[in-house]
């Protein structure tokens, strides 16, 4: 089974985590995962933090000679920003006087964040709420991922929509996805790339901020991973706790999702058909390669819908925390729009889901031992 506990604040020393149940023998590129972080760092629509920033992982465990020894992987991503925050970050010499927040943003977690835990500095709660936190998943996620390349299985994302733009095509094929990687905004479509820009630079103007529909596609998943005997080991129900965790994300949806259940059963049920050379197969996918809370063997599909980020740089009104007086919300600076950045946190999210649910169906221990397996 594989675990993951990160910390770290987001003007803290670093983001770090500890992956528990990695197999023995896998070979890990240092250049992929890093590669993978600063993917997460871009996309059209990210404020200044992210020029400040240049993730590197730093593995202080689990790993000799690129190799997985089995034992937790521990790792950090260093906060390059701290430097500009040690008056008030050092866990021990730190101020806690300063840059305090008293002016809640409607949409992030200060408020419930600070009454739940007795504190009267808001900053104590958004350097932990902050996204800052999706470096480590993207970490740990692209460790993971190295278990599933091992038998081909491949992922890839693109950006559906932001704010009202969206691309037309109502199902991407797998192959076509791989346009988004060349595009700042993740979008298959050169056009459409060219109108959410656009629609990017005017929220800005206006000192406002927009969300959007990622999509998720996994390909090559053997039929079996996950199960239907029991709830909480149902892959459409694991994936989907994942990817709600991500900062920002308010809704999933596997396959054809909220537009799947208007439609009538003749429409929606994908047929089985049979072919000697093939084995069991659909022509169509609408489930989104999940049956019964198992993959089918068809391609893996899952979108995620991002809300608008929180902090405008036109404040929204809230309350002053303690003369309780109407005040405007507290804002330094912000990303625009970060659903491109976004569709990576979700890639990884579903990719260490499913290297997990993989593990639990061919063994665990050892990628030699899951080999063997996968043969049989
Ligand atoms: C990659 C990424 C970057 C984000 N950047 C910001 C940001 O710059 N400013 C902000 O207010 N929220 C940002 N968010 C969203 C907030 O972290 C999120 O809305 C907040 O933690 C509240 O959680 P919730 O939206 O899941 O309820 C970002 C989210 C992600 C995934
Ligand atoms: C640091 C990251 O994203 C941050 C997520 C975030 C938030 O409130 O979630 C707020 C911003 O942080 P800052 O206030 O330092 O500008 C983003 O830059 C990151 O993605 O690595």
């Amino acid at each position: 089974m594989l675990r993951l506990l990160t910390a770290g604040e987001s003007h803290g020393q670093a983001v770090t985590g500890i992956l528990e149940g990695m197999p023995a023998g896998v070979r890990l590129s240092k250049e992929k995962i890093n590669s993978y972080l600063s993917k997460r760092q871009s996309g059209y629509g990210r404020g200044g933090r992210m020029k400040i920033e240049k993730d590197c992982i730093q593995i202080l465990s689990g790993v000799r000679g690129g190799i997985t020894l089995g034992s937790p992987i521990s790792f950090m991503v260093v906060n390059k920003d701290y430097e500009n925050w040690v008056e008030g970050m050092d866990p021990f010499e730190g101020n806690l006087n300063y840059k305090q927040v008293h002016h809640p943003r409607p949409g992030h977690a200060d408020l419930a964040g600070a009454l739940k835990y007795g504190f009267d500095d808001m900053r104590h709660v958004l350097e932990r709420s902050s996204a800052r936190e999706t470096t480590a998943r993207v970490a740990a996620g692209s460790i993971a991922g190295h278990i599933l390349s091992n038998f081909n299985i491949e992922w890839a994302s693109h950006v559906r929509q932001i704010g009202s733009v969206s691309i037309r095509e109502k199902e991407v094929a797998f192959d076509a996805l791989k346009k988004a990687e060349h595009s700042s905004v993740r979008c298959i479509c050169k056009q459409t790339e060219e109108e959410m820009i656009k629609e990017i630079d005017t929220a800005k103007a206006k000192g406002d901020t927009l969300g959007g529909i990622i999509e998720v596609q996994i390909s090559g998943l053997p039929v079996g991973l996950g199960s239907y005997t029991h709830w909480d080991r149902k892959l459409d129900g694991k994936l989907a706790s994942s990817l709600m965790s991500i900062q920002g994300i308010k809704a999933v949806e596997i396959g054809d999702g909220f537009e799947g259940v208007v439609q009538s059963g003749s429409l929606i049920h994908d047929e089985i058909f049979y072919e000697e050379k093939k084995g069991f197969y659909h022509k169509t996918n609408h489930a989104g390669g999940i049956e019964g809370g198992m993959s089918n063997g068809e391609v893996l599909i899952v979108r995620c819908g991002m809300k608008p980020i929180p902090t405008l740089m036109k404040p929204l009104k809230t309350v002053d925390f303690h003369q309780k007086t109407p005040h405007d919300a507290a804002v330094e600076r912000s990303d625009t729009c970060a659903v491109p950045a976004a569709a990576i946190v979700a890639e990884a999210a579903a990719i260490f889901v499913l290297a997990d649910a993989f593990m639990e169906t061919f063994g665990a221990d050892s990628m030699k031992e899951m080999k063997e397996r996968w043969k049989k």
